[in-house]
């Protein structure tokens, strides 16, 4: 018996058309509708377009939606699997934040395309009917949400879009894939060792997430004092330092009770509070400044969205930053 799989289009590229120009838009009819003759091969396909964004308009807000959505879809009917196709550009974000907040009883993929519907060697279809493989899969459950894209499967704390343009361009820098899509078999060799799941009603924080470079401005983060900000996370350099010259800055953000998450501009590796000059990690953690465990800037945001939340005290949010 094929697998019942639900399939929510969102928009992005794999929704999109390239016209004579050479501009790619949106489809008012999403082209990944015209997919589902290849899907039903592999599994019992029902397919809803839920959005049709291009993925810099998603938003928290919009990305909770969609997670309440599929929690009714699921409630509704029992699928025993879901693909929800998605610009590539934020794809990462969204997937990581229905990781966090989903609670997950059937597998949940993600995926996308970087070549539009009527491209040459557009990878929509296939990249789909790998996703709908992924989602039917006994094994995919209890991974978390997955990203599965260009043959490989990827977990969503991890992944990150890594290219402009070519199709691999869905990599996870520190860990590699969990599994890849073979042409008989989906085949895991890896599994990730943690999951966290945080219950949330809403995803409206206002958190800025900015990046130190060198000789940075101190009037580029002042700014923020004007403003009602729920937190704020730093792209610190290497293993989590900062100009000395934003120092006095981050001090008024952190009086306000504002917490501060840290993260690298280097995506391998973690922050880590080495380094015992002025505006070393040392003395950052001595402010009060909260380390992340190697997720990047964007899923550093999310997270903190999701877990002010949960509490707004600078040693709890550490705690749940360490997980
Ligand atoms: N390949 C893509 O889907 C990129 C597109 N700009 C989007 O994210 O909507």
């Amino acid at each position: 018996m094929l697998k019942k799989i639900l399939v929510l289009n969102t928009g992005g590229t794999i929704a999109m058309s390239v016209d004579a120009s050479e501009g790619v838009k949106p489809l008012d009819d999403q082209a990944v509708n015209k997919i589902v003759p290849f899907l039903e091969r592999y599994a019992d396909i029902t397919m809803k377009n839920v959005l049709n964004l291009p993925s810099p308009h998603m938003t928290p807000a919009i990305m909770n939606q969609l997670r309440q959505h599929i929690e009714e879809e699921l409630a509704a009917y029992p699928y025993e699997g879901v693909v929800i196709t998605h610009g590539t550009d934020t794809l990462e974000e969204t997937a990581y934040f229905l990781d966090l907040t989903l609670s997950l009883t059937v597998p949940v993929v993600v995926t996308g395309a970087m070549r539009s519907s009527n491209e040459l060697g557009a990878d929509g279809p296939v990249n789909l009917i790998s996703s709908v493989r992924a989602a039917a899969d006994p094994d995919s459950v209890s991974k978390g949400v997955l990203v599965v894209f260009n043959d490989e499967i990827h977990a969503a704390c991890h992944v990150t879009k890594t290219h402009t343009s070519n199709v691999a361009t869905f990599q996870s820098p520190q860990y590699g894939p969990i599994g890849t899509i073979a042409k008989k078999q989906v085949h895991y060799h890896h599994a990730p060792l943690t999951r966290e799941h945080y219950v949330i009603s809403h995803a409206d924080a206002n958190v800025p997430l900015i990046k130190a470079v060198a000789g940075m401005d101190p009037s580029w983060l002042q700014f923020l004092l004007d403003q009602t900000i729920d937190g704020l996370v730093i792209e610190a350099f290497g293993l989590g330092n900062l100009p000395p010259a934003i120092l006095p800055t981050l001090k008024q953000i952190l009086a306000k009770g504002v917490p501060i998450v840290l993260v690298s501009r280097c995506y391998n590796g973690q922050v880590q509070d080495v380094y015992d000059y002025e505006g070393g990690g040392r003395q950052l953690k001595e402010l009060g400044i909260i380390f992340s465990n190697g997720l990047n800037g964007q899923k550093a945001r999310l997270k903190l969205i999701v877990t002010l939340q949960q509490t707004r005290d600078f040693q709890q949010l550490q705690h749940l930053f360490d997980q």
